[in-house]
């Protein structure tokens, strides 16, 4: 596929912290409603490369586009006005407000009037907020925490937080959702329901998930990016992925520095079946 084609794409990406190469020359395409994996052993690359893809952190070489056109000057603040959310590694939920008013955040794009009119508490803002409440109960029920709402992020569990933190991405209506490491921190159940939402979701958005689960990268994923030391190894299938030797290398040579945890389903060839 072209390299500039797809909904996004980066192409020939490369990053450089001081002395070291964090990504070289990486290059990934993601299609309409795909879900594209990207992992690699620890320290490979994924969570630059998705930092790149939302602007948080700016390539010293490379190009990324979105719908076939170059975005020259990408941060996180754009990404709401681009049709893409992304969630973080942990939560990052605002802690003094409730959990309505946190995925309120997220559907912000949707507001018609301004700031101004909203500090004015004018009619119009009114009815913006309204409409905004709406929109953000509908991702919490979409996600299963409907019932929380009223409740601060704080007093719910780690993974009714995780669920909060993806309604807050899923209110802004996005069409490329960036999600980093969703299964941190959850247990098997609450795994298979992740697994069940990403599926439902891939019918109306495209996904890039960076993930250590490799139960759910294999199960969810329609392709998948393989790093290692800041490069692309592989590119396909799961199927593909599974079988190919570079991969297992890969995850054997961080099993032998003693970072990987195969029976944790962190190998590339673990639980494809689930
Ligand atoms: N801000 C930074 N400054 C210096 N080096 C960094 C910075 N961020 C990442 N690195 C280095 O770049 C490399 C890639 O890191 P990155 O976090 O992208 O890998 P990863 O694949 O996400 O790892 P993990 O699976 O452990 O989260 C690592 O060697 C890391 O130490």
């Amino acid at each position: 596929m072209d390299r500039s084609t797809g909904v996004f794409a980066v192409g020939a990406v490369t990053v450089r912290f001081g002395g070291l190469t964090a990504l070289d020359d990486v290059s990934l395409t993601v299609a309409a409603r795909e879900v594209h994996g990207i992992i690699g052993p620890n320290g490979a690359g994924k969570t630059t490369l998705l930092n790149v893809c939302c602007g948080f952190q700016q390539p010293d070489a490379g190009t990324i586009h979105r719908h076939g056109r170059a975005l020259t000057a990408l941060a996180p603040h754009r990404l709401p006005g681009l049709g893409m959310a992304r969630t973080l590694q942990g939560v990052g939920l605002f802690r003094g407000l409730t959990v309505l008013e946190n995925v309120m955040v997220g559907a912000d794009r949707h507001r018609s009037t301004g700031f101004l009119a909203a500090l004015l508490a004018l009619p119009g803002a009114r009815r913006d907020d309204a409409a905004l409440a709406d929109r953000a109960r509908a991702a919490l029920e979409e996600v299963g925490v409907a019932d929380h709402a009223g409740r601060l992020p704080g007093s719910l569990p780690y993974a009714l937080q995780k669920r909060v933190a993806l309604a807050r991405a899923l209110a802004g209506d996005p069409e490329l959702l960036l999600l980093d490491e969703p299964a941190g921190g959850l247990g098997a159940d609450e795994i298979t329901e992740l697994r069940e939402l990403i599926h439902r979701l891939a019918d109306r958005m495209a996904v890039v998930l960076v993930e250590h689960h490799m139960d759910l990268v294999m199960a969810v994923c329609d392709r998948i990016t393989v790093l290692d030391f800041g490069r692309v190894i592989a590119s396909g299938d799961p199927a593909a992925i599974q079988a190919d030797p570079a991969v297992a290398a890969a995850y054997l040579g961080e099993e032998r520095r003693g970072g990987a945890d195969p029976a944790a389903g962190a190998g590339p060839s673990d639980g494809a079946g689930s």
